[in-house]
């Protein structure tokens, strides 16, 4: 395992540590083992030699650009997110808002070709990018939960990955734009030391057009404070889903809390993918959140691995007994989507299924950290 440091951005809230780099072609059992320790010890780690081929992820990144490059009447045309669609700074139904831009999609292949339509003047190409970027993480998705699997030595080591494969799964994909503080042509320093002219946006497909000016984002540093504190384009959350890979372009945003206040930058690789691999209770989810990057735009693409809506979630056996009841009830994906909705990006999701009504837990530390803490996928 290659341990990359992490590059700090604010020195008084960043704890340096590493973040697991975990190279796909090694060994199998290697491979299984770095998994498990990796989403044990940190919940997030990064996978490299992945298998998703570059250009259908270039061709990804240049529709994702493409669209919000957009004015915003063209864009709100593939709004509002109902959650599906496009949203700008609203997150979610409960008054979640950052500074942030994004296209939810549903990755069955009718809802993308339905959706296509108000995203895309080519809506058949779009549709197609789609599918391939989509195809070719979910088989990385599942070659991961396969090992995940064989990792926590399950009787059925494949049965997470068949509830990403089924066809009914519900699983999203997401296309986050931060666009810049900054509108005007910079020159700005790279996260590789390197000397940029830029124009705001780091895609190796991009138009090189600025795209702040065009949007109607405004210029300020959110209100003053931003400049000293950064500004959050999608705020401090866990995801629900059993499995998320992120890929985003060569702009550092994303961070992972250390707990405490205390925040990791992740440093972006566009050639790797992110995983927070959510299951079981041994597994943490980490919560996370996105920064906006005051001098480049930052996209992100994200694919959420979930259940058909009528899994059922339920305690692992093993871990009930007189003295150890169940914490939760079993519920359905559904169900637990439906509870997720009604809650802010911040709060714990688990809460409307304990059962154990004596539980005091008021402080903020959301033991929700532990996600799916004694619970399996059925
Ligand atoms: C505020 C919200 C947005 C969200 C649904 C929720 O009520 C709470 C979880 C949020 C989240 C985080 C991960 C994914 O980006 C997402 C699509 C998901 O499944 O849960 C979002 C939801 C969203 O933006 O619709
Ligand atoms: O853009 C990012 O890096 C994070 C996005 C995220 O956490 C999400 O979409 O759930
Ligand atoms: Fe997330």
């Amino acid at each position: 395992m290659v341990v990359a440091p992490l590059t700090p951005v604010r020195p008084d809230c960043i704890r340096p540590i590493g973040l697991p780099v975990i190279d796909l072609t090694r060994k199998r059992s290697d491979v299984v083992d770095l998994i498990v320790r990796a989403s044990e010890e940190l919940g997030f780690f990064k996978v490299v030699n992945h298998g998703v081929p570059r250009q259908v992820v270039a061709n990804m990144e240049a529709e994702a650009f493409a669209f919000f490059s957009q004015s915003p009447p063209e864009k709100i045309k593939a709004g509002p997110p109902n959650p599906l669609g496009y949203g700008c700074k609203n997150i979610g139904f409960n008054g979640d808002t950052g500074e942030v831009e994004y296209l939810l999609l549903h990755t069955n292949q009718a809802s993308i070709n339905h959706r296509s339509k108000t995203i895309s003047k080519d809506p058949n190409k779009f549709s197609c990018t789609v599918r391939e970027y989509v195809e070719a993480v979910k088989d990385l998705a599942v070659e991961i939960l396969e090992m995940v699997g064989e990792g926590l030595r399950l009787s059925d080591p494949k049965k997470l990955a068949r509830l990403i494969r089924d066809g009914e799964s519900d699983s999203v994909f997401r296309l986050n734009h931060y666009p810049s503080l900054i509108s005007t042509t910079t020159t700005t320093t790279n996260n590789n030391g390197t000397v940029d002219k830029d124009n705001n946006n780091n895609s190796s497909s991009s138009n090189g057009r600025d795209m702040s000016s065009q949007q109607g984002w405004c210029n300020v540093v959110n209100g003053g404070g931003g400049s000293v504190k950064g500004v959050v384009g999608f705020g401090e959350h866990s995801d629900p889903q059993i499995l998320t890979l992120l890929r985003s372009n060569d702009v550092v945003g994303l961070q992972i809390s250390l707990g405490d206040g205390l925040w990791a930058p992740v440093s972006p690789d566009p050639d790797s993918f992110c995983v927070n691999a959510l299951t079981n209770g041994r597994f943490i989810s980490v919560r996370h959140r996105a920064m906006v990057n005051p001098y480049r735009s930052r996209l992100s693409m994200v694919y959420f691995g979930a259940p058909p809506l009528h899994a059922r979630i339920a305690p692992l056996p093993e871990t009930v007994t007189a003295q150890t009841p169940s914490l939760y009830r079993p519920f359905t994906w559904a169900e637990y989507k439906k509870a997720a909705y009604s809650l802010r990006l911040s709060h714990s999701r688990l809460d409307p299924f304990r059962t154990v009504a004596d539980f005091v837990d008021d402080d903020d530390d959301d033991d929700d950290q532990n996600g799916f803490h004694a619970l399996n996928h059925l």
